[in-house]
């Protein structure tokens, strides 16, 4: 077995995982090959502490909320860019996982309520926006899951296709169109993706105005950051209509230069996670509003996770995830309510965004 320093980022061949370590799989969009990284010893650290590993080889997974749940870092001990035909070669699999017990599935009516609850609170404490998520479940077994990673980069050529396992957070995997924020030295870019609807209509059809109101607020969001970040040589493109996979969002690209020590960083991550496009606004008094109304934990849905290391920084926002037990997965689904919402659109916005992950479970 072939082992990387941290600090080293050449890549060894792909080898076999010791059972039990934690890994971390990420097909980034577009790409051809699988960056996978494994360790014995991954870390939970808190947000003061992600500064002490932006800058070593690894991979870093968030939690939705990171003040409640730790994050977690998988330090590049084992380290390999491979096919994904490489990659199940290998046999990766993770330990035995629990079985499922609890986390309420919600079903139409106890969205409506949670929905009507979301809305009482957007009048009562001036909230602009808040997402509602949901949970489904569907059967999947641990053996089927290198086989399901393997069909998600399939399907899904232009998302970031992730597979981690550490004994902390358990297993997830998904595939996810939004950027959180890229940094390849200096160059850095990150998204405003927010609003929803089916890719049957046609791109140039134009957007309704909640959808449009709905992303615009991310965008001021994530504007209103940068500024306070004073980053360099802003450009701004969108919003624009992007597919992912048989839904569409509207789009808004941000790019910039940028020279944050890994504090600074850190910061800049902080202030930006979560975006109103999964918690709402203002962030503080959104958060709370989805602990006191949604009915389960969202653990890592919602968060971000990805690549770090002193070069290249890359991470996405964990959203079409599922989290997988020994004989089921759960996915996690959710859409942004504001006062303009109607609870049957809401519903069938989850239930379009959960089909990015049961065309392929239904297909094992
Ligand atoms: C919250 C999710 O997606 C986010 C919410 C969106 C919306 O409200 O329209 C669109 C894209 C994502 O930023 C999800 O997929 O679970």
């Amino acid at each position: 077995m072939t082992f990387v320093s941290h600090n080293n980022e050449n890549k060894s061949q792909p080898t076999a995982i010791p059972s039990g370590w934690s890994f971390a799989c990420q097909r980034r969009p577009g790409a051809e090959r699988v960056r996978v990284v494994a360790s014995p010893a991954a870390q939970a650290l808190t947000p003061p502490e992600w500064h002490t590993v932006l800058d070593r080889a690894g991979y870093l997974t968030v939690p939705f909320d990171a003040q409640q749940e730790a994050s977690v870092w998988i330090p590049a001990d084992q380290c390999f860019e491979c096919t994904v035909d490489e990659l199940i070669q290998t046999g990766i699999m993770p330990p035995p996982l629990p079985s499922f017990s609890g986390n309420a599935i919600m079903d139409a009516s106890t969205h409506r309520h949670c929905l009507e609850q979301m809305m009482a609170q957007i009048d009562k404490n001036h909230l602009t926006k808040v997402i509602l998520s949901r949970i489904l479940p569907h059967p999947a077994t641990i053996d089927q899951a290198a086989d399901i990673y393997h069909r998600l980069c399939a399907a899904y050529p232009q998302a970031c296709v992730y597979w981690f396992y550490t004994p902390r957070s358990g297993m997830w995997m998904g595939a996810t169109p939004e950027l959180l924020l890229r940094g390849h030295r200096h160059d850095y870019q990150t998204v405003a993706l927010a609003g929803t609807r089916s890719s049957d209509v046609p791109p140039s059809h134009p957007w309704n105005a909640k959808e449009l109101e709905e992303q615009a607020l991310v965008s001021r969001f994530i504007h209103g950051i940068l500024g306070h970040h004073a980053v360099d040589d802003l450009q701004v493109k969108g919003p624009f209509t992007a597919g992912a996979g048989s839904i569409s969002h509207l789009k808004t690209e941000f790019t910039f230069t940028h020279r944050p020590s890994a504090q600074g960083l850190a910061r800049l991550l902080a202030d930006l996670h979560p975006t109103p496009a999964v918690c709402g606004l203002p962030k503080h008094e959104a958060l709370a509003a989805i602990h006191a109304i949604e009915p389960h934990q969202r653990h890592f849905y919602g968060g971000f996770q990805g690549e770090t290391g002193h070069d290249r920084r890359e991470f996405y926002v964990t959203i079409r995830c599922m989290q997988h037990f020994s004989d089921q997965a759960l996915i996690y689904v959710g859409g942004g309510i504001t006062r303009d919402s109607v609870a049957e659109d809401e519903w069938t916005e989850t239930e379009l965004k959960a089909r990015t992950l049961l065309a392929v479970l239904k297909n094992m």
